[in-house]
């Protein structure tokens, strides 16, 4: 039997990182998009967008011989498609905009023959599969919705070695499951869970993930708030529950909430669409879920704001525009979101280690420097907004002498406490007490749970 080629369709995040994934399991990948300047930069081996072990990956994969990139589909001889275009927010409604599946699959039809597998990976509502399956099988060609799960930052692992593979057929559709294990097989020999089911299942997995995952972090950031107003400690909290491996102590770090191209717009389309199939009242948990997210970026701001109220004003350093670590990705960013509201009303200064020239894309009036220092330099007020290793690493005796500031916000409970408050400076969390550094600490409590390497952060968790 000859190994399947390739074909993806759509070569952002998730695109990129499968086609490159393909090439490294030996199988012959074309990527295809539509965006030529992407497509060069991909051509040439290198990311167009910061993804660690993105570029050598790539590398490998053009110099091997396996893996190219081109602007459209001419020429391209594929037996498995996989289409891996963006589903936005529509602008104004809170529903996925469908606009560049039903683009692209409308792009491959011409190309589809007998025997070929159109296999969906980008996140659809429910219902999607359904509705392209019946375009695409007058053409002799089968469709198959395989979500995917992987993680920016770790997007390379989890595609090698995904927790489970989840495959959305027609019932019966032996040979759509057959052509996936095929593509697969080097992931299902180390015995990977693969989940076989119906077309809306598979597409009901992935979100349901994602608004379990978001579920879980507001559940915790609404703990954060009542935390606030009781004097309790969120973070020791989140140990204590975390614990009980039936709650488990991933994805409950406290903090300013989520972010970035998947959880927030996928909450809400997953709202929409429940709404648009007749079930209104089954998914209102989302919106909380939602809402609490967005108060923990005004607690952020409200924080900062007072911090500098009572130093009679001062500049902010913000350390971290991501919207999480290891990547540069600012949709939808909670720490790009809260520099941008603060600049508003204050001197900012912004420093990332990655995602600057994205930042500065997304928000042109907010002062990005390229240099950690030149954010500390002239500031009243540090404020954490993503948890780099950097960040986390920082030593806050060396940090003192260089800034003024004496008072750090830390958006992620992130930073060891111990080590700021002795090194003189006052800190300020989500979700707990406050700690000047004059506090004698009490010599009978725990180390401080949030020091860096701490499980809640789930970049570590997974390595
Ligand atoms: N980013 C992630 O970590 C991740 C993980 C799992 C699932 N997803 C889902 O995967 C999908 C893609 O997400 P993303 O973050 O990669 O989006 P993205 O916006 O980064 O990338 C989409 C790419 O598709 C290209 N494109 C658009 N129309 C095209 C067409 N007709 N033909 C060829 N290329 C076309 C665009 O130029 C762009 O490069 C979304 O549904 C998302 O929810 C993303
Ligand atoms: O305890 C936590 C864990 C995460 N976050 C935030 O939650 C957001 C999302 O984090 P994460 O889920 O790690 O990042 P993504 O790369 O967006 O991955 C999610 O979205 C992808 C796209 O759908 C899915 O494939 C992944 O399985 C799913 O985890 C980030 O802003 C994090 O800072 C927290 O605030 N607290």
């Amino acid at each position: 039997m000859t190994a399947p080629r390739i074909a993806v369709v759509g070569c952002g995040y998730l695109g990129a990182v499968h086609a490159a994934g393909m090439a490294s399991l030996g199988l012959d990948t074309v990527g295809i998009d539509v965006d030529a300047a992407r497509v060069a930069t991909l051509q040439a081996g290198s990311a167009p967008f910061f993804e660690p072990g993105l570029d050598a990956m790539l590398r490998a994969g053009i110099d091997g011989g396996t893996l190219r990139f081109q602007a459209d589909a001419a020429g391209v001889e594929a037996d498995v498609w996989f289409v891996c275009v963006g589903t936005p927010q529509q602008p104004g409604s809170d529903a996925a905009d469908l606009t560049f599946v039903d683009a692209a699959i409308a792009g491959l039809l011409p190309a589809l023959r007998e025997g070929m597998l159109v296999v969906g990976k980008s996140t659809v509502p429910v219902g999607t599969a359904e509705r392209l399956a019946a375009l695409v099988e007058p053409t002799g060609a089968r469709l198959a919705w395989n979500p995917e799960f992987l993680r920016e930052g770790l997007a390379v692992t989890d595609t090698l070695a995904p927790d489970r593979l989840v495959y959305g057929v027609r019932d019966g559709d032996d040979a759509a499951v057959a052509a996936l294990d095929e593509v697969y097989a080097s992931i299902l020999a180390r015995d990977t869970p693969r989940i076989v089911t119906d077309f809306a299942t598979a597409e009901l997995v992935k979100v349901s993930a994602n608004a379990f995952l978001a579920t879980k972090i507001s559940f915790i950031n609404a703990i954060a708030e009542v935390a606030e107003h009781a004097g309790a400690d969120v973070v020791q909290l989140a140990d204590a529950i975390g614990i009980d491996a039936r709650i488990g102590r991933r994805f409950l770090g406290a903090g300013i909430g989520f972010g970035g191209g998947c959880l927030p717009k996928d909450i809400r389309a997953f709202r929409a669409r429940s709404i648009e199939i007749g079930a209104p009242e089954a998914l209102g948990l989302l919106d909380e879920v939602d809402r609490i997210n967005q108060r923990r970026r005004d607690r952020m701001v409200e924080l900062v704001e007072r911090e500098l109220t009572a130093l009679g004003g001062g500049a902010v350093a913000m350390l971290g525009l991501a919207f999480k670590p290891d990547s540069d990705d600012v949709r939808d960013s909670a720490a790009l979101d809260v520099a941008m509201r603060l600049a508003e009303r204050h001197d900012v200064v912004a420093y990332d280690p990655q995602a600057a020239a994205p930042a500065a894309r997304r928000a042109p009036q907010l002062r990005i420097v390229d240099a950690l220092d030149d954010a500390l330099a002239g500031a009243a007020v540090v404020a954490l907004g993503t948890e780099w290793r950097e960040f986390r690493e920082l030593d806050p005796i060396d940090v003192a002498t260089r800034t003024s500031a004496r008072v750090v916000v830390d958006g992620r409970n992130a930073l060891d406490r111990d080590a700021w408050t002795a090194a003189g400076f006052r800190v300020v969390a989500i979700g707990r007490p406050d700690r000047d550094p004059s506090a004698p600490r009490d010599p009978s409590a725990p180390g401080d749970p949030s020091a860096p390497g701490d499980p809640s952060h789930d970049q570590e968790a997974r390595a």
